[in-house]
């Protein structure tokens, strides 16, 4: 694993020295927005619209990585499967970082199914791609990428902002008016998200990619206060916001469908499993059953990916064969 530095790529682990053994997540730097027209989003940092159109955009995912997960989830829900093609890198993420399946994979990466070449540009590597759009370009390499093939380059790197324009900016094109973000509910949603994202969201990764023991006792505490917190919350009502299914459950979702596979055990987060939480297994049961989004989850990826590219969490790379996990079973939800 590694990242860009002035557009070489430099083979190296996160940085937790100088933070006491703490993990800090670094900030996505591509971050354009796609707008119906095609005129600039306020949001956008860099105020250089891209329009939406079929077939302009392609999405470069990891079917292990939660961020990435979050997109697919969309592109499901707001019927863009058929004008958003999508590419799947190997699970394995290695000193090459992300790779794309062919010939040129690490040595000891194995070819896992359901991964993809490019089909865009023929790369071996992701970090090739963040070269074609910034030759010079410094920092991590990261999954999702929305990528423009007809400007060639990043419209953004940051999931949080691709689901937002997934959510609305494609609507006139796909007549899918289903809204995940609605007006009304943005700031309630907006400070969930904040608190999911640095307990629960946030939190794993800086249980598991601790390196001293005071930094993982810390986020340890936090994601299972907030679990606690989580499951009072899911007995009282079905979704995180009242009664209607909002971005936020789908941002939460995908940490909760790793937990038990993954955390529990390769990140140390094994106070309890979702298992034991009545209602927060049986919410993350009702979201894992609606219609498209079990084919957007793929365990194979998901282990393969934690267990086999974090040697130095687990250096003999052997995958674990458990846990039986049966998201089918009935969610018992309905009278909420
Ligand atoms: N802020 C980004 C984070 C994405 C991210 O960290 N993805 C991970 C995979 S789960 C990645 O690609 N990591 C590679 C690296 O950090 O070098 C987003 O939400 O889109």
């Amino acid at each position: 694993m590694g990242l860009l530095q002035n557009g070489q790529w430099v083979d190296q682990w996160y940085p937790t020295k100088e933070n006491g053994g703490k993990f800090v997540r670094e900030d996505a730097r591509f971050r354009h927005w796609i707008t119906a027209d095609g005129m600039p989003s306020s949001q956008d940092i860099d105020a250089s619209g891209f329009k939406a159109e079929a077939n302009r955009y392609h999405l470069y995912v990891s079917l292990a990585c939660p961020w990435a997960h979050r997109t697919l989830i969309f592109r499901e829900l707001k019927s863009l499967q058929e004008i958003i093609d999508v590419s799947i890198v190997e699970p394995h993420m290695l000193h090459n970082g992300w790779e794309f399946e062919g010939k040129n994979q690490s040595a000891e990466a194995t070819h896992i199914l359901g991964s993809e070449s490019d089909p865009l540009y023929a790369k071996d590597y992701l970090y090739q791609i963040y070269q074609l759009a910034a030759p010079d370009y410094t920092g991590r390499v990261t999954v999702p990428v929305l990528w423009d093939k007809l400007t060639k380059t990043i419209v953004s790197n940051e999931s949080a902002e691709i689901i937002r324009m997934f959510n609305s900016s494609f609507n006139h094109i796909t007549d899918n008016q289903l809204d995940f973000y609605p007006q009304a509910l943005r700031s309630e949603i907006d400070s969930i998200n904040e608190w999911i994202y640095s307990s629960i969201n946030n939190g794993v990764y800086r249980a598991g990619f601790a390196t001293s023991q005071t930094a993982y006792n810390e986020s340890f505490d936090e994601i299972f206060t907030a679990l606690d917190k989580l499951e009072s919350i899911l007995t009282e009502q079905r979704y995180l916001i009242g009664g209607k299914i909002t971005e936020a459950d789908w941002r939460l979702f995908t940490t909760l469908i790793r937990f038990d596979a993954v955390y529990v055990g390769h990140f140390k987060t094994n106070k309890k499993r979702i298992d034991d939480y009545p209602a927060i297994s049986g919410y993350l049961r009702e979201l894992y059953q609606i219609e498209g989004i079990a084919d957007t989850v793929n365990f194979e990826h998901i282990k393969q990916h934690y267990y086999f590219s974090h040697a130095n969490i687990n250096p003999s790379r052997i995958v674990p064969n458990g846990p039986v996990l049966d998201y089918l079973a009935p969610h018992n939800r309905e009278d909420i």
